[in-house]
């Protein structure tokens, strides 16, 4: 287990802003040179891993591309199965689909219908929560198929764009743990 004096702000000094992309006006926050750093990578699966554990979660769900990234070494870490959240179209088999606005556009995402079921605890993890409409279309996916979110782990809030307000009032209570706010 990583035992580092500041984590946050570890995390933090290795997300990168570049600004207008992927358009004008957006800061994007870029979690590569985190990624490429395994004592800061080891350091945010540890800890998003510790979010799990006190969620009773059964399964991760990672939503793509990121949190696919972050989400499966989380599973692995907490001894949990991982779950895809795809883009409309890479599914092979039944998918449930859900539509959805982000900051900068607007998508479809997916789940094979199979994966989650009635019992099913779910932790959904992402890098990123702005607007809040990725999270809200995977929590709608996630019921859909029958199961419960027990909680979101994320690396990153931008608080200004609202999604934790628009997430809280239908989450039932369950945690919403960024470990960074912006
Ligand atoms: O809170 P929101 O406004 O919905 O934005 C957050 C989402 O946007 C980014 O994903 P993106 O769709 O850019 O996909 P990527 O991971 O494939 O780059 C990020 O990884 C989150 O999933
Ligand atoms: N500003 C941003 N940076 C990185 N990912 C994002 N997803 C939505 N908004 C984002």
């Amino acid at each position: 287990m990583t035992e580092l004096a500041n984590i946050p702000e570890l995390l933090a000094s290795r997300i990168r802003d570049v600004a207008d992309y992927p358009e004008p006006g957006v800061m994007f926050k870029d979690i590569t040179p985190l990624l490429a750093d395994p004592v800061a990578f080891t350091a945010l699966t540890d800890t998003l891993a510790q979010a799990a554990a006190g969620t009773r979660a059964t399964k991760v769900v990672g939503l793509e591309a990121r949190g696919f990234i972050l989400g499966a070494p989380v599973a692995v870490r907490a001894g949990l199965g991982f779950i895809p959240v795809r883009k409309a179209g890479k599914l092979p088999g039944a998918t449930l689909s859900q539509a959805y606005d982000l900051e900068y556009g607007s998508a479809e995402i997916e789940v094979h219908a199979e994966d989650l079921a009635a019992g099913d605890r779910v932790l959904i993890v992402d890098d990123v929560l702005a607007t809040g409409g990725t999270a809200e279309a995977a929590i709608q996916l996630i019921r859909r198929a029958g199961a419960e979110v027990c909680g979101l782990a994320i690396l990153m809030e931008l608080g200004f764009l609202g999604g934790r307000a628009r997430l809280e009032p239908i989450l039932d209570g369950a945690p919403l743990e960024a470990l960074l706010q912006v």
